[in-house]
């Protein structure tokens, strides 16, 4: 399938559009699904946002275990920098806009706490946790850099092409302008190519359960948004 170790072909296949290629459907659904479509012209309802919201906040704590294990397994300095810069993004800023957007939508403490994960929540945090650091049997770095590519790409390949949308809820802006940013865009590229160069060199079986563990994570990620209308 990747050529890219054969100095002698023209064209290569990074590793990671075969990652995103093998994906399909869940690719796609995840990166157009009707919540992002809504989110972008106005016409998601404000409880479909707040179950999402409260979900969500529960996925980027685990998002940041799975962060703090990929700091750990990178190979050196120059790799764990980017890495400790996004965890720092997302117990800040992230988090930041987590609280605001809740007191904006009058959820009250109470009720972002004491509401469980769902079971959808709950398997995509095992997936992300789990195959970034070994409770699934995996737990190194190239494991820990799929997860993570996943999560991000998605995201960003959704917010993007909706990236000049302006809703008139001020918290449907900000979730589509935090992932267009050119400095998200660029980390996500790093991500790409960080894991690249991670994976290329791996033996076809392992390359296979990479495969597998980023098409869990895509499907894991459409049925998040799902979630999120109750059905
Ligand atoms: C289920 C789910 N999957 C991925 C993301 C994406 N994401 C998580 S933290 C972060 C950093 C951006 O500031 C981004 C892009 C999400 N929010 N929820």
């Amino acid at each position: 399938m990747s050529s890219s170790n054969n100095e002698n072909e023209l064209t290569t296949t990074r590793f990671t559009d075969r990652l995103r290629d093998e994906s399909e459907p869940f690719w796609t659904q995840a990166t157009t699904h009707r919540f992002t479509r809504q989110l972008a012209d106005g016409t998601l309802p404000d409880e479909v946002f707040i179950r999402y919201l409260i979900q969500d906040y529960h996925y980027v704590d685990c998002l940041a275990q799975a962060v703090g294990f990929a700091v750990a397994l990178a190979p050196d300095m120059a790799t764990r920098r980017p890495l400790a810069g996004f965890l720092s993004v997302l117990t800040n800023a992230e988090n930041d806009f987590f609280l605001k957007s809740f007191a904006r939508l009058g959820v009250d403490e109470a009720t972002w706490r004491n509401t469980p994960p769902s079971p959808v929540t709950q398997a995509i945090s095992e997936a992300i946790v789990g195959g970034a650091s070994g409770h699934a049997g995996s737990g190194q770095y190239p494991e820990a850099m799929t997860v993570l590519l996943c999560s991000e790409w998605v995201y960003q390949a959704w917010a993007e092409p909706v990236a000049d949308a302006q809703p008139p809820q001020p918290q449907y802006r900000e979730w589509i302008e935090l992932h267009a940013t050119a400095e998200f865009i660029g980390f996500v590229e790093w991500l790409r190519e960080e894991t690249d160069r991670a994976c290329e060199g791996l033996d076809a079986e392992r390359q296979e359960a990479l495969v597998a563990l980023f098409r869990k994570v895509t499907e894991l990620e459409a049925a998040f948004f799902e979630d999120a209308f109750g059905s």
